[in-house]
């Protein structure tokens, strides 16, 4: 099989790797048409083109053959497989000549090409035409098979970074021999979506936390792009180092506060690749659109700077003293600067896992130039919000009736706290001020009071009320008598058994989130909360906890996880080609993710809609994050899609296998 991908390589060679690779230039004809000439000497056997469009088989195209494309859609903003094609095909006469290049995939090496391979999958068929006889055993099976297998396999293993480790080579191909295990994004990402529930604590947190600290010995293939002070003034290049061109969205982070398990350096990496991991498989985003990338300025980690097998840089963080901040500024600087000039306004970055004293500032230094989101601070607040909307429909009163209480004041906690004072004030018209009154933090050195104001964080300030300083979190539940205890400290078993008590005794049912992750980093376990409420708790945490059996009842606890909503908000930025991000469109997301909690779901005590239903949910947030995007004015994508919902399921990327014809 012979694929054309859309290259980084400039020059017109073509050359992207493969054993037999040569090139084609691809020429825009009129609208929906693509015209392929071979241009190399390089021919295989195989002369034809296979241009793939998910919503139809490959397509193959016939050397200086003219093709028309089916349902090309003149306006070239589209998500999904056929994005790259229509990409060119959105090309000014000027650019005629695009650098596309072709790999050949057939035999061997088509078993090996992780887009393509279909493993014992393939059809009788396509080991006639792709030279794969005798490279498969005789038997053919279905995908779903293979999933069924896989997930054998995988269960296997009782430890869950082996697990993790599993599920990294399917995806990338595994370097141990005999491969026990093959290489195929697709089986990959249909295993994901189709086990999201069993899988997400595999790839995500809490396993991912583990797989970060541990990324120097269980690394084997590099995936994404790391960028260090080394290549300061040459990111533009490193840009086109990686082999995708048509990026869409960019995770990155630069480690130095990696879930709540503090500066992990360079092996923070593990995160934007399972952040992405869920962009495809949660919110149907094309894999080759998303790009992880982890900014190297050093780590003050002592313990990774003397082991032999970390892999970063060997220096301490370029932060803290003037002259590194400038260097850590100028950095970053260029990296985004590279990133708008080669992928163009519209593409997603989203700041992931940065320490307080950088989050802050990049959020507000680019949310005007860039497409910049931040996970941490406006993912968290907006599924944490949508989770309270739905705990009220519980509890009874409105959010305004409510008393909230944050351990935690860093970009988790006043995020959330933040956008709940804004929802406050749009459903009451109460001003901002007046609303973020109802709301309470508590920081390592206490309650965040008017007194403390001068030594304050920049932004901290907006939530130093009058009052007494408070020490101690129990004293400040019953200084303060909060309804709601949300718990963004990064620190473990912080809600001790006097303050979950004391929140019991406050409440008829308190709603509790020990939201820090991983899983040892939470605020309380799930059999805490309900035990020491004695069942009355309304319980969400960030990591997974397993139901709770309390005196004959169970417990189902909620996941109020980011992850519910930077898959679907990212694909409704894309769909609609947004240009900024707007507060309005994270209460638009929180507003469309509560909706999607059942009756049946708030039978169970459910407050978060079941993630195997992610898909459906992220196309709803999808399509209510682009028609406020619309609404806005600040979607480019036009004419808007008459039924944002449908449209947001057509452009998600399926993983079911394409037939080669
Ligand atoms: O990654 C997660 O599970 C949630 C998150 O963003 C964090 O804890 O930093
Ligand atoms: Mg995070």
């Amino acid at each position: 099989m012979i694929s054309l991908h859309r290259s980084c390589f400039l020059n017109n060679t073509g050359i992207s790797g493969s054993s037999s690779p040569f090139s084609y230039k691809l020429k825009k004809l009129p609208p929906a048409s693509v015209k392929v000439t071979a241009l190399g000497p390089n021919r295989d056997r195989n002369s034809s083109v296979l241009i793939e469009n998910n919503n139809n088989p490959l397509k193959e195209i016939k050397e200086d053959d003219t093709s028309s494309v089916a349902d090309a859609d003149p306006n070239p903003t589209v998500t999904g497989e056929d994005r790259d094609l229509y990409y060119d095909a959105a090309a000014t006469d000027d650019q005629l000549v695009t650098p596309w290049s072709l790999s050949v995939a057939s035999g061997y090496s088509l078993l090996r090409d992780p887009h393509h391979n279909k493993g014992l999958a393939f059809n009788e068929k396509e080991r006639d035409s792709y030279y794969l006889r005798g490279l498969l055993p005789p038997t053919v099976i279905s995908q779903e098979l293979q999933v069924k297998k896989m997930m054998c396999s995988i269960r296997q293993y009782q430890v869950p970074l082996q697990k993790y480790m599993a599920m990294m080579d399917l995806q990338l191909g595994a370097i141990m021999f005999p491969p026990i295990i093959e290489l195929n994004e697709r089986l990959f990402y249909k295993l994901l979506t189709d086990n999201v529930e069993e899988l997400l604590p595999v790839v995500y947190t809490p396993t991912v936390g583990e797989a970060c600290q541990k990324y120097g010995s269980i690394f084997r293939r590099p995936q994404g792009l790391f960028i260090s002070l080394k290549e300061k003034g040459k990111i533009h290049e490193v840009l086109r180092n990686w082999p995708q061109r048509d990026i869409q969205v960019i995770v990155v982070t630069d480690g130095e506060r990696i879930l709540g398990l503090g500066d992990l350096g360079c092996q923070g990496m593990g995160i934007p690749i399972g952040k992405l991991s869920l962009y495809t498989a949660l919110g149907g985003v094309r894999p080759s659109a998303c790009l992880p990338v982890t900014i190297d300025v050093g780590t003050n980690n002592e313990q990774l700077l003397n082991d032999e097998f970390y892999i970063g840089l060997r220096r301490r963080r370029a932060t803290g003293q003037a002259c590194n901040l400038i260097e850590y500024a100028e950095l970053m600087h260029e990296f985004m600067s590279a990133v708008k000039q080669n992928y163009g306004e519209k593409v997603l970055i989203q700041f992931e896992d940065f320490a307080n004293h950088n989050a802050f500032d990049l959020l507000a230094k680019y949310g005007t130039t860039h497409l910049v989101f931040n996970d941490d601070i406006q993912g968290t607040a907006s599924v944490v919000l949508a989770g309270l909307v739905a705990a009220l429909k519980v509890v009874g009163g409105t959010l305004a009736d409510h008393r909230f209480l944050f351990l935690g004041a860093g970009e988790a906690g006043t995020g959330i706290a933040e956008l709940i004072a804004l929802e406050i004030s749009k459903q009451t018209n109460m001003p901002l001020e007046e609303a973020r009154k109802r709301i309470s933090l508590v920081d390592s050195k206490g309650l965040i009071v008017k007194s403390r104001i001068d030594s304050l964080q920049h932004f901290k300030k907006p939530w130093a009320h009058d009052h007494e300083p408070i020490k101690k979190l129990v004293d400040a539940v019953n200084g303060i008598k909060p309804t709601v205890l949300i718990g963004t400290s990064g620190v473990g078993r912080t809600f001790t058994k006097e303050v979950v008590e004391a929140m019991a005794a406050l409440n008829e049912k308190p709603i509790i989130f020990s939201l820090s992750n991983p899983t040892s980093q939470s605020e309380c376990t799930a059999e805490e909360a309900y035990t020491w409420s004695q069942g009355r708790a309304i319980f969400a945490s960030g990591s997974p906890f397993d139901p709770v059996e309390y005196k004959g009842r169970v417990f189902v606890p909620g996941q109020a996880n980011n992850a519910y909503i930077f898959p679907g908000l990212g694909l409704g930025l894309i769909m609609s080609g947004a240009i900024r991000v707007h507060d309005d469109m994270l209460l638009a997301a929180s507003e469309a993710l509560a909706a999607q909690v059942t009756h049946e779901n708030f039978d169970k005590g459910l407050i978060y809609p079941p993630f195997r239903n992610i898909r459906k949910i992220s196309a709803h947030i999808a399509a209510s994050v682009a028609a406020k995007a619309y609404e806005l004015g600040l979607a480019t994508r036009q004419p808007q899609p008459k039924d944002l919902v449908k449209y947001a399921e057509h452009c998600m990327y399926n993983p079911a296998y394409q037939s080669y014809r």
